[in-house]
């Protein structure tokens, strides 16, 4: 069985109900089993910032796929959900993306792991930190790397 943590955002449309969708097709994907969500919570656009805000979360999976198979399902999410990527770091109504493989490191022309912008972001350090704050990312705990962030700036919603 393997661990894996997934970051999923949304910041065009109806958004929690697009990280709702993508919760429920993870959640009853026969390989995949959500063992833990973060609380989800209201984010500053990161890399281009001229855009709306958006919501984030983390996801804790155990799952039979590899990683290009979880990759694959992924994508799929995202397409099913209507994604169109019209510039990089664009808007998007769905993002899903691997973060975190068991302890391995990836990279391939796919796929990079642990995500290669994950300890730069908030977004997805303060949410990773709520639900695995002891775990070794990039040689650092997960909770070290929260630290950076000003807590305050992320706003959970209900
Ligand atoms: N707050 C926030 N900013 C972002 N910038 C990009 S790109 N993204 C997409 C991440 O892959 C986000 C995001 O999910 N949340």
């Amino acid at each position: 069985m393997n661990k894996a943590y997934l970051g999923l955002g949304s910041n065009m449309g109806d958004k929690k109900r697009y990280l709702y969708d993508a919760i429920q097709i993870l959640n009853h994907h026969e390989q995949i089993t959500i063992t833990t969500l973060s609380s989800l919570y209201e984010t500053a656009p990161w890399g281009y910032v001229d855009q709306d805000i958006f919501m984030n979360l983390v996801v804790e999976i155990e799952t039979t796929l590899g990683p290009i198979e979880l990759l694959d399902v992924c994508q799929q999410i995202e397409n099913e959900l209507g994604r169109v990527r019209e510039f990089k770091w664009g808007p998007r109504v769905i993002d899903v993306d691997i973060l975190i493989y068991n302890d391995e490191k990836i990279e391939c022309e796919r796929l990079i792991v642990p995500h290669p912008y994950m300890t730069e972001r908030d977004f997805v350090m303060i949410p990773l930190a709520e639900i695995c704050p002891q775990l070794v990312v990039k040689e650092k705990k997960v909770q070290d790397w929260a630290q950076n962030f000003n807590q305050e700036a992320l706003k959970i919603i209900s």
